[in-house]
């Protein structure tokens, strides 16, 4: 039993942040960020009913959660998201569908698959925009992003941007075959991708479409190469909207498209948002919007938001430093 005393269970492996002075930098600037955009600071609570997770098909697994029974015999888990209790939180405290804006700091507990390496805590900060629709809310937060770059001592950070809305179109068109399409775009996989094709009976249009799929990132060229070629209405809309949003945004800088982009949660509907560094295989940032989100609260307005991965970027600056150090 005695050497248990010095083990740490694999769920903490990675957990450990030590360059904490880095961190709290890091979370000082984006918390400046933040109150300057009027974001109000919450701190939500660690603990909340399984039920408001699964309940809403979100997307978030029972298997995945942290959980235990209470003294009301409820199931409870650990926060396994900040987004979906803060859409309770705006549907219980707003009453006049006000614009709200939210930001936070604090850790979501996911159970990873173990033997990988990988830590179940993750530091996150990050903001949620309630009853912003449209272009004008999805503005705000890449300004924001766009804002904080400088700040994430980080040198090579890209901002990929795609449409739930186009993701979620291509698995109406592929039917019952829209599982094994998510898998083939998770992947970026070009051979299996040629093999769906083959193995489906498709038109040509969405056959040539989802071909370009698993390397279809790149600037406003590949969107405007990919308009021309689509005639499906809503495909269509989706990526005009990325366009228009593009256009209308003062800062395009570190902005590419990625059209092959699988959402990162199901509650989103419209933009995504996916920050990388070239030191990270994990994304940074990620975000979008969730109109739907906030009706299941019986709020009929829109929302979106993102966040920071705080372990993400501290293991990049760690990486950065020891390649300057080679
Ligand atoms: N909650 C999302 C990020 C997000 C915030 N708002 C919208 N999306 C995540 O954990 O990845």
């Amino acid at each position: 039993m005695e050497e248990f005393k010095y083990l740490i269970p694999e769920e903490s492996i990675d957990a450990i942040v030590t360059n904490v002075s880095k961190l709290r930098e890091i979370e000082n600037s984006l918390r400046m960020i933040f109150a300057k955009n009027n974001y109000n600071e919450v701190l939500m609570p660690s603990f909340e009913y399984v039920d408001l997770y699964t309940q809403l098909d979100c997307g978030f697994e029972q298997e995945k959660m942290f959980q235990y029974i209470n003294h009301e015999g409820k199931n409870v888990a650990m926060r396994c998201d900040f987004t979906i209790p803060l859409a309770r939180f705006y549907s219980t405290n707003n009453y006049d569908n006000e614009v709200a804006r939210y930001c936070y700091f604090g850790k979501v507990y996911r159970k990873e698959i173990m033997h990988k390496g990988r830590s179940s805590e993750f530091f996150q900060g990050g903001v949620e925009l309630i009853n912003k629709p449209g272009i004008d809310g999805d503005k705000e937060c890449l300004n924001m992003i766009q804002e904080s770059l400088p700040h994430l001592c980080l040198k090579n950070v890209l901002v990929e941007i795609g449409s739930a809305r186009f993701f979620n179109r291509l698995c109406t068109l592929v039917d019952d075959k829209a599982e094994e399409l998510t898998e083939i775009l998770k992947l970026r996989d070009i051979s299996g991708m040629k093999k769906f094709v083959a193995n489906n009976d498709f038109n040509d249009e969405l056959n040539n479409l989802l071909l370009k799929l698993p390397t279809a990132f790149g600037d406003i060229t590949l969107l405007d190469a990919a308009i021309k070629g689509i005639s499906d209405e809503v495909l269509l809309k989706a990526l005009e909207r990325l366009k228009e949003l593009y256009n209308s945004l003062d800062n395009k800088e570190s902005i590419i498209f990625d059209l092959g982009m699988v959402p990162a949660m199901k509650y989103y509907t419209g933009l995504m948002i996916k920050g990388y560094s070239d030191k990270s295989a994990q994304p940074i940032i990620s975000g979008g919007r969730y109109d739907d989100l906030l009706p299941r609260f019986n709020k009929n307005v829109g929302a979106i938001g993102f966040c920071y991965h705080m372990n993400h970027i501290l293991k990049a600056i760690d990486k950065q430093g020891e390649d300057n150090d080679d």
